[in-house]
């Protein structure tokens, strides 16, 4: 059912300083900066060619990642994104297996324009999953 790693996401507390950390130390090719509202997020991918890395800052207290940065004040992985063909699927397939489709269990459009969800991190060892439709 997963197919490619898509993104490995990092919360951070600075957006503009994380990027120029990745450009500047890492010699990284940077993306523009998305505001994604109905997310909570404000986030940058930087493409390294097998995947990317999403690096996300939280545009304010209600932001789905607050808590997350409450606890990681410098920061820390978030989550990491899978693609899968039929995220419908996949939404059955998981529920079927116990685990909790978050939200109101529909997909929402991603920052790359397409459906995604995410599944609890306490029903994949401590790890928070995206899966992403293309
Ligand atoms: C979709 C746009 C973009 C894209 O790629 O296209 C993005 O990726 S946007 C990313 C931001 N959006 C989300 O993360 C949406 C899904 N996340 C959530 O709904 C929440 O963050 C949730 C429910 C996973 C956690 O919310 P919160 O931290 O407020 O809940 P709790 O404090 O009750 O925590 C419960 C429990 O889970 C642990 N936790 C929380 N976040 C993570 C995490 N990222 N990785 C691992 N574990 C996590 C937290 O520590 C609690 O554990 P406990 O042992 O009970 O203390
Ligand atoms: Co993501």
């Amino acid at each position: 059912m997963i197919g490619r790693l898509n993104h490995i996401a990092i919360a951070v507390p600075d957006l503009a300083a994380a990027a120029a950390r990745y450009r500047e130390g890492l010699g990284a090719q940077v993306g523009q900066e998305q505001v994604l509202a109905e997310h909570g997020v404000r986030v940058i991918f930087i493409d390294t060619g097998n995947t990317k890395i999403e690096l996300l800052q939280a545009l304010d207290g209600n932001s789905p990642i607050a808590a997350f940065m409450a606890r990681n004040p410098g920061g820390g992985m978030h989550h990491i994104c899978f693609e899968v063909a039929d995220l419908a699927a996949a939404i059955k397939r998981l529920t079927a297996e116990g685990a909790r489709v978050l939200g109101d269990g529909n997909p929402k459009i991603g920052a790359h324009g397409r459906p995604v969800v995410f599944v609890h991190p306490k029903d994949f060892d401590g790890t928070l999953i995206e899966l992403e439709e293309v």
